[in-house]
């Protein structure tokens, strides 16, 4: 089977399309692994579906599935478009909704599913948190200091809250940096996309930022996040590392 491997701003992934879908949660650990398989944040297979382009299997590295991954579907957006699996602009579904998505060139933008503000009462580590679900749950807060990053906070707060964990700065010219301890990889990423997207909509919020941020993750690269009529647009760069030949199914 032709499995392709790639990084949506460092946050990185492989992917294949198959016919059927099955349990590839034991495939996701084998694959992800970085010393022992491919090496990745996550798995994403794409399946035949009736109505949209597509149907999409995620698996985070330590074979837990999601419902959604913004990094993710910016990735398997290109895949499907460069192996005529869909058309440049497309549709298709995940456990969280139908994501629409945009390709040009290795420039792709994901819309992702309307942003939902779950708790803003939450207090811990002398910081105020938010929940909210872009796709999967993230606590946000705000820190200046973004080497304030505490991995082993973030890892109790993790489990506590069953959610990803974001810190992130609203810098003076309405740039967003973000750093994010990622679910199911169980530290933190490069890039988390539906975290930008958590980051970017509580500044909204907050005015602190207006209807269009960039948004620097941990890896440097810049997204373009957007607020239109309720949806949160997530654009960026995507890289192919590398494609091959894997005995996977
Ligand atoms: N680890 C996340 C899913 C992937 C999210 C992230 N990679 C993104 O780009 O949105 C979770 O289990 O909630």
């Amino acid at each position: 089977m032709m499995i392709a491997k790639y990084s949506a701003s460092g946050n990185d992934f492989v992917l294949f399309h198959s016919f059927i879908a099955r349990d590839r949660s034991e495939l996701a650990r084998t694959l992800c692994d970085r010393q022992s398989g491919v090496g990745a944040d996550g798995l994403i297979v794409l399946v035949p579906h009736a109505e949209h382009d597509f149907e999409w299997q995620f698996y985070n590295s330590d074979g837990s599935t999601a419902e959604m991954c913004g990094n993710g579907s910016r990735a398997c957006a290109h895949y499907a478009y460069s192996n005529g699996l869909a058309p440049a602009n497309m549709t298709f579904l995940t456990e969280a909704g139908v994501i629409g998505a945009e390709v040009e060139g290795d420039m792709v933008q994901s819309d992702l599913t309307p942003p939902k503000i779950l708790r803003d009462d939450i207090v811990a580590g002398g910081k105020k948190w938010w929940l909210l679900d872009t796709g999967v749950p993230h606590l946000v807060t705000f820190d200046a200091d973004m080497d304030n990053f505490d991995l082993v906070e973030a890892r109790a707060l993790r489990f506590e809250h069953n959610a990803n964990v974001n810190i992130a700065s609203v810098n003076s010219d309405g740039s967003i940096r973000v750093r994010t301890y990622e679910r199911g990889v169980e530290d933190e990423t490069l890039a988390c996309g539906t975290g930008m997207a958590a980051c970017f909509y509580r500044a909204n919020r907050e005015e602190l930022v207006g209807d269009k941020a960039e948004v620097y993750p941990k890896s440097g690269e810049t997204l373009y996040l957007g607020l239109e009529e309720g949806t949160i647009t997530f654009k960026g760069l995507v890289k192919k590392t590398f494609e091959t030949v894997l005995d996977v199914k």
